[in-house]
């Protein structure tokens, strides 16, 4: 990502993803089936689209705080991605593929170059889902800041610096939904 977008530190971003002290996690969701409707057992929220059965919202909209996140699931669909407000787009899953989002730390570091992607996960009314996610993260003391390359006079700092332990425990402080990185921004 960094050659791509020519920076003159080749390793700008893996460099702080690979540190030791780095504060990485790994995440295993499990989305029980939703079953049918009429199943007295499924907390039914909405039907799909194909009426086939009942989905629910298994992990609500939010955008990842991280740097990069690497998600794997088991074959049973229930990601969606939302690129314009209230509009879902399904991820299909695919047991042989990674799926990587952008998180909030990237877009900073990237001056807005990459933004960070809201999703959420919806159940599945037949089969139960699971999802594999790892999210690399900087150390608790990195200062999230844009590399100069990122910051021209046409394109000023659009977020001030900030330590991830700062943006972490913002993120903790506020609701899963919220646009936190807008707290950050300079104007
Ligand atoms: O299970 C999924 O597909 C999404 C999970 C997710 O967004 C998360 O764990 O942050
Ligand atoms: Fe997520």
């Amino acid at each position: 990502m960094a050659e791509g977008l020519s920076l003159a530190n080749a390793s700008a971003f893996s460099e702080i993803i690979r540190a030791v002290d780095g504060d990485s996690v790994l995440r295993l969701n499990y989305y029980p089936r939703t079953g049918c409707a009429g199943d007295p057992r499924s907390p039914v929220l909405f039907r799909n689209k194909r009426r086939e059965g009942v989905s629910a919202v298994g992990f609500g909209e939010h955008s990842d705080p991280q740097m990069l996140t690497v998600l794997r699931s088991n074959g049973v669909d229930g990601l969606q991605i939302s690129l314009e407000d209230g509009v879902w787009i399904p991820v299909p899953s695919d047991p042989s593929a990674f799926w990587v989002n952008v998180g909030d730390t990237l877009q900073a570091m990237t001056n807005g170059r990459f933004m960070s992607v809201r999703h959420r996960a919806v159940t599945n009314p037949h089969e139960s889902r699971m999802s594999m996610v790892y999210f690399a993260a900087p150390p608790l003391h990195a200062q999230i800041m844009s590399p100069p390359e990122m910051v021209t006079p046409q394109r000023p700092a659009l977020y001030r610096p900030f330590t991830w332990a700062e943006y972490k425990s913002t993120t903790y402080s506020l609701r899963l939904g919220d646009t936190r990185l807008n707290l950050f921004k300079t104007a």
